[in-house]
């Protein structure tokens, strides 16, 4: 409420003779609540007009009903009876004043038909006229209601009419001033307490007001940005040029909302959430600019992290799949338009599941990390190298390389991975990997093609020996169809009699005599012919056919033990058992049961397991040898040499004997590192009091050198490969040196 309007309002009050308003306008001045000042304003009037009872009601919030405002004379039953009085034409004098905007003068409220409910409350109140006057906000909207009543009935003089529309006048000057000045203390608590920067300009941009938030935000203090405008926060070009266009645009906007990096005062940057608004006066002028800074910076980088996540590989911080196909899309896109070749690779690390076993986890993490460093190392920066999942990572290549190009960069990334690692501490770790390549367009024109291809050709590189690179051919797809198809008909190899065995003699060095038969499933599939066991004993793993195809091996070695010593040949038989037979948690119980029906002499039937069990399940495997133990089976642990087990592990587990793999005998005579190993494992064999028994023999050299080294047994291609029972017999009924047990 405008001050020259309280004066209007007073003055014309003092020209009726009303000369002590002064204390009611210090009242005013001095912040005095409203409820205080109406009541005060009552008292003057009914001061000035002694026969007179006065009230002040004021308007509802939502405009339809009347609240007492002040009315010390009245009783306060009549206050409690028109509390909350329905605004409307015909409720009593106020109800309708409120309503019409209009004075209403009830000179006989007893005979007076807007009174018809009210009268006897009137009456117990000894009240007979009513004259209302509206009070009109500046606004021209109702914003209550000054009544005098009187205890006779009575007509209003000139005098009376002036006095009450003054009054009236008054209370508007008082509400107006009194909510105006409540107004703007609460803007100022809002703007001093607000969590926002707020930043006030004139017209021109120019800041007249800032609130504490914004100098906390950017360390400015009022006085270094007053008369300053807004953009000199933004000290970058992009953040320059958005403000500018801020600048441009906003006249011809309500609001404006932006991202925008602003500096702070000692020139860090952070992102904000800057947004202006126009403040218009009634004719539509431009009067201010408001504008509001929220610091964003750590919802941005919640923001960030939550993208980077989704494309970044949390362990290696290489892009992840999400990204990797979404590169690949982009790349084969951009092949498409632009008849560009490229190349995707896949990775795949050897045996790096036993490492994980062996190690743990966190070696395993550790080793990842160090890989996928290597191999961001190795890739130019137009390329992307990518973790997929687990030991798994997949390249895009782009550019023109042809297949030798190709060759160097998979040789390459061999190379970069077999380097020797230190992972926890432990120095000279070594792992090797597997690479699948595939090329666009030549191998597929989408990305599932891409993959696929690359996918068949990593497996491919593996059944090669692993440590090596395979490029995608339309063959390797037909062997991945066989592979489906042979995986439907294994389930009937056992039950169609399918499966055969061959038995590989194993020989004792100190006297030659054949002391062991390994038994070597085969499948005889009625059209393909012989089948290798690596083609199907994985798949059989991973389906748990295995568990069958175990069962009827071990009872079918067994069978074959009996046929002979029936021949005169008292020799004993490995057989294997698969770390995926293992999880059937009562095999040691069947091994026994089936050693026991079959009435063979015990130790006939050694059991086979690689040196990976020992890491996995260490109890249950613990238990499993204990078992046999007692039941006179023994055990030999195969593929010695490849596990990565420790000597602790070997030291607490009860096995027999021991079988050098035979990557370590494969041309072990040219390779003094070889030899070192092998002498080590032998002594390490004794030492621990198992029998040592050298897997892939194939040269006389080899066994020679096994011979001096005090290796006791050799099984390999030397002495003979695993043989079908006829010629076993035949073999052995020729074999010289006889056979034997241990
Ligand atoms: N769970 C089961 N696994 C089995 C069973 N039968 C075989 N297998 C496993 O399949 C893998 C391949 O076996 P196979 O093709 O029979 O190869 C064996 C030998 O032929 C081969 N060998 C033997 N001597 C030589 C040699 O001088 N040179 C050379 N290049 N290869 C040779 O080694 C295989 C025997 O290996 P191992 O078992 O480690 O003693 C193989 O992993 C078998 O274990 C089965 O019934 N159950």
């Amino acid at each position: 409420m405008p001050q020259n309007s309280i004066q209007h309002g007073l003055s014309d009050v003092s020209r009726l003779g009303i000369g002590r308003y002064n204390h009611f306008l210090e009242m005013l001045l001095s912040g005095r609540p409203l409820e205080m000042l109406l009541n005060e304003l009552v008292l003057l009037i009914q001061e000035k007009q002694p026969d007179c009872v006065a009230s002040i009601l004021l308007l509802s919030d939502d405009g339809k009903r009347l609240l007492p405002g002040a009315a010390p004379g009245l009783p306060d039953f009549y206050i409690d009876a028109i509390n909350n009085l329905e605004v409307g034409e015909g409720v009593g004098s106020c109800g309708t004043a409120a309503a019409t905007a209009r004075l209403v003068i009830v000179e006989d409220i007893q005979r007076h038909p807007y009174w018809q409910d009210y009268r006897e409350l009137a009456a117990r109140a000894g009240l007979h006229a009513c004259w209302s006057q509206p009070i009109v906000g500046s606004k021209g909207t109702v914003l209550g209601v000054f009544g005098l009543y009187y205890r006779e009935v009575r007509h209003p003089t000139g005098m009376d009419l002036l006095l009450i529309h003054e009054a009236a006048r008054l209370a508007q000057a008082s509400i107006e001033f009194r909510r105006a000045q409540n107004h703007r203390q609460l803007t100022e608590t809002i703007t001093q307490h607000l969590p926002l920067g707020l930043i006030i300009t004139d017209k021109e941009f120019n800041i007249i007001e800032v609130n504490p938030a914004f100098s906390h935000i950017t360390g400015y203090p009022d006085a270094e940005v007053l008369g300053r405008k807004p953009g000199f926060f933004s000290t970058d070009p992009k953040s320059l040029q958005q403000y500018q266009d801020i600048l441009d645009k906003l006249p011809a906007w309500r609001s404006w909302t932006t991202e925008i990096l602003i500096s702070r005062r000692n020139g860090e940057r952070f992102n904000a959430e800057l947004c202006f608004s126009v403040v218009r006066d009634e004719q539509n002028d431009i009067q201010r600019y408001v504008a509001l800074i929220s610091d964003i910076s750590e919802r941005k980088r919640s923001e960030e992290t939550i993208q980077y996540q989704a494309s970044y590989d949390l362990l290696t911080s290489l892009p992840n799949r999400n990204l990797f196909y979404e590169r690949l899309n982009w790349t084969l896109e951009q092949g498409r338009r632009k008849q560009r070749a490229f190349s995707v690779l896949l990775m795949d690390l050897d045996y790096f599941k036993e490492i994980n076993d062996t190690l743990g986890h966190d070696a395993g993490d550790e080793l990842l990390v160090k890989v996928g460093t290597r191999l961001q190392q190795s890739m130019r920066p137009q390329d992307t190298v990518a973790r997929l999942g687990g030991d798994e990572f997949g390249f895009i290549i782009t550019g023109e390389h042809d297949e030798q190009a190709l060759r160097e960069l998979a040789d390459q990334l061999l190379k970069n991975v077999s380097r020797s690692l230190t992972i926890r501490q432990m120095r000279d770790c070594r792992i090797s990997s597997s690479i699948g390549i595939s090329c666009y367009p030549s191998d597929g024109s989408t990305l599932e093609q891409l993959l696929k291809a690359a996918e068949q050709a990593v497996y491919a590189a593996k059944n090669a020996g692993r440590n090596g690179y395979a490029f995608f051919t339309p063959a390797m797809f037909e062997a991945a169809k066989t592979q489906a198809l042979l995986h439907q008909e294994m389930h009937f190899a056992v039950s169609r009699n399918q499966l055969e065995l061959h038995y590989q003699p194993i020989k004792r060095l100190t006297d030659d005599r054949i002391v062991q038969l390994e038994a070597l499933v085969r499948w005889n599939h009625p059209e393909r012919g012989l089948i290798r066991p690596d083609l199907f004993i994985p798949l059989a793993e991973k389906t748990g056919m295995i568990r069958e195809i175990g069962q009827w091996v071990r009872q079918e070695s067994l069978a074959m033990i009996g046929r002979l010593q029936e021949q005169g040949f008292n020799v004993p038989i490995a057989v294997n058992v698969s770390t995926a037979e293992f999880y059937d948690h009562g095999l040691a119980d069947k091994i026994i049961a089936q050693v026991q029906e079959s009435g063979v002499q015990g130790g006939s039937l050694l059991v086979e397991i690689t040196e990976s069990l020992l890491i996995r399940n260490q109890q249950e495997t613990l238990t499993f040898l204990q078992k046999l133990q007692q039941a006179n089976i023994q055990v030999a642990l195969d593929d010695f040499g490849t596990g990565f087990s420790s000597l602790s592990y070997l030291a607490a587990f009860p096995a027999d004997k021991l079988k050098i793999d035979r990557s370590f005998i494969h041309q072990m005579t040219a390779n003094p590192r070889k030899q070192s190993l092998v002498d080590t494992i032998i002594n390490l064999g004794h030492s621990l009091n198992m029998t040592v028994i050298a897997e892939g023999v194939e040269t006389e050299e080899e066994e020679a050198l096994l011979r001096s080294k005090g290796c006791d047994k050799t099984q390999g291609y030397l002495l003979a490969k695993p043989l079908p029972e006829t010629e076993l017999m035949e073999f052995l009924r020729g074999y010289n040196a006889g056979t034997g047990r241990d």
